[in-house]
């Protein structure tokens, strides 16, 4: 989840952190003080001085740059990019050492200088440091905003956006265009977020608080230059991050005043009721009702705000673009989960897909577990912090340095998965692995303390949507194009989506 640094910047740091290598050569020294036993820190390929690693991932995506040297150098290694050094576990044992035998060790996520700025004090959930504000926040969504009965509450909402996605997808199909998939997928998937968080389509801030958001994802702090010199007043002096940062920030507190403003206007005149709460609604509730040393408070609601439709929207909205990519792909796999929702349906005398449709449809859920192992969109998780020194996989790993998992290669192993680079959704049928933090061949919600709170809340919108897809329409690529020749590159981006939006046309099915 980091943006892009070109090369030619990471060459201008070098330049201008070149003191600071000194400074970072003794801190990572590799014998501690005191005469203790020399540490022995996990392998890397070789370094330049100032920018690290960093040239060992420019031209490939990171997940795939990290996967080839882990290759040649193991599946745990060492790297430092600029500044700042980074463990990188690549394979099941890894994970499992870093995510279970250590979970509460590499609980945190670390904070660079742009996430100080960003943040504020206010730390939300997805970035907060380990401790007892994240853990109260964590239970507030765990809990409260994306427990399985709120889930269950905002069906109408998912079923409601969903109309809107079919209709759609059968208006440019009765127009005889192909429809922009990703477009439409990505619009019912933010569609229904906001209307979990803030509510109803009629709000008066909600179009320029969606907008906000879609542009939120290019000024996420990343690896701007302050955070890979983070000791480097010159880099943050340099860099236009912290203005932009800072610019965006006001405007997007502005938006979000007015919409907690209007939820308290709203509370007050029709008194509190648990039936159609938002999720502004509840943690405004909450701030009255918790009785805690670490209070709710009105940024810490913001920062949840933005935490949850950053967490929820790309990543669900790339995993159902992915799957019908390889639906496409696969006319075998798009047969048989087309055979299996149909089906079912016509056994239960339904014309159209609702979520109690779901429950039997076992291959489409094999097409969703396919789709994540091959494409997980957070590849490298969401990075962690080590708080007290320890050992994987016999290296020692120091205290404060950040680490990452390579769930996207993790998923590929060739010594836990067979043909790992096919998609065969068949290969759940004879096999129990599941996503759920127990088997760290399959982590794309990760694991421990840090897993993904929102599983259930971004399944019940893939599956139902991809039921639906699969349900009413037949698809095909435009222009005859054949399925294998399906461009599935991937971009760089927060969740990792395709290069190219997928264009397809859809043929709607006489029912
Ligand atoms: C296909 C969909 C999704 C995928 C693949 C996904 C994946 C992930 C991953 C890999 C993490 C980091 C886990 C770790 O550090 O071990 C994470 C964290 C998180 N996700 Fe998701 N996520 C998805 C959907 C959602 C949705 C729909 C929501 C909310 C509505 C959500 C909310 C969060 C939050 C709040 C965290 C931070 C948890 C913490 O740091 O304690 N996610 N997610």
């Amino acid at each position: 989840m980091a943006s892009e640094l070109p090369l030619y910047l990471l060459l201008l740091a070098a330049l201008l952190a070149a003191p600071l290598f000194f400074l970072f050569a003794t801190k990572c020294a590799r014998t501690p003080r005191g005469g203790a036993r020399p540490l022995r820190l996990p392998p890397g390929p070789w370094a330049l001085p100032v920018i690290g690693h960093l040239h060992h991932l420019a031209g490939a995506l990171p997940h795939r740059a990290m996967r080839d040297l882990a290759r040649r150098h193991g599946p745990l290694m060492m790297l430092r990019f600029g500044e700042v050094p980074v463990v990188v576990a690549s394979s099941p044992a890894a994970a499992r050492e870093v995510m279970r035998t250590h979970d509460a060790a590499f609980a945190s996520r670390p904070m660079g200088p742009m996430s100080r700025l960003w943040f504020q004090g206010a730390d939300g959930i997805l970035f907060a440091p380990y401790g007892d504000a994240w853990r109260q926040l964590r239970r507030v969504c765990t809990q409260e905003l994306l427990s399985a009965r709120r889930v269950q509450a905002f069906r109408p909402v998912r079923e409601d956006e969903l109309r809107r996605l079919l209709r759609a997808v059968a208006a440019a199909s009765a127009a005889g265009r192909p429809v922009n998939l990703t477009e439409t997928i990505s619009t019912y998937i933010a569609d229904s977020t906001v209307r979990a968080i803030i509510g109803s389509r009629r709000l008066k801030d909600r179009d320029a608080y969606l907008q906000m958001l879609k542009g939120l994802f290019g000024i996420m702090p990343g690896m701007s230059l302050p955070d890979l010199f983070p000791s480097s007043r010159l880099a943050m002096l340099v860099s236009r991050a912290p203005a932009r940062i800072q610019a965006y920030r006001r405007r997007m507190r502005q938006i979000m005043d007015g919409i907690i403003q209007e939820h308290r206007e709203r509370a007050a005149a029709a008194g509190d009721g648990d039936d159609e709460e938002d999720f502004v609604d509840v943690l405004l509730r909450l701030q009255k009702e918790v009785d805690s040393q670490f209070p709710l408070t009105t940024e810490n609601i913001k920062t949840v705000m933005l935490d949850i439709f950053g967490a929820s929207t790309e990543t669900s909205a790339t995993t159902l673009d992915w799957a019908m990519a390889e639906l496409l792909r696969n006319p075998g796999a798009m047969e048989k989960a087309q055979r299996e929702v149909r089906e079912a349906l016509a056994v239960a005398g339904h014309d159209t897909v609702t979520e109690d449709s779901l429950g039997d449809l076992h291959y489409l859920r094999f097409v969703v577990k396919e789709t994540l192992r091959l494409h997980p969109p957070a590849t490298m998780l969401v990075p962690r912090q080590c708080q007290s020194p320890c050992q994987v996989l016999g290296f020692d790993v120091p205290a404060g340095i950040t680490v990452l998992v390579n769930a996207w290669a993790v998923g590929r192993d060739p010594d836990h998965w067979d043909d790992p680079e096919r998609f065969l959704p068949e290969r759940f049928e004879r096999s129990m692995k599941d996503f759920k933090g127990a088997d760290f061949e399959f982590i794309p919600f990760g694991a421990g303390r840090r897993i993904c709170p929102g599983m259930t809340f971004g399944l019940a919108h893939i599956e139902l949507a991809l039921a639906a897809l699969l349900f009413h329409f037949d698809w095909a690529l435009p222009g005859g194009v054949a399925a294998e020749e399906l461009d599935m590159t991937e971009a760089f981006g927060i969740a990792t989506p395709r290069r190219y939006d997928l264009l397809v046309v859809a043929t709607s099915r006489a029912l």
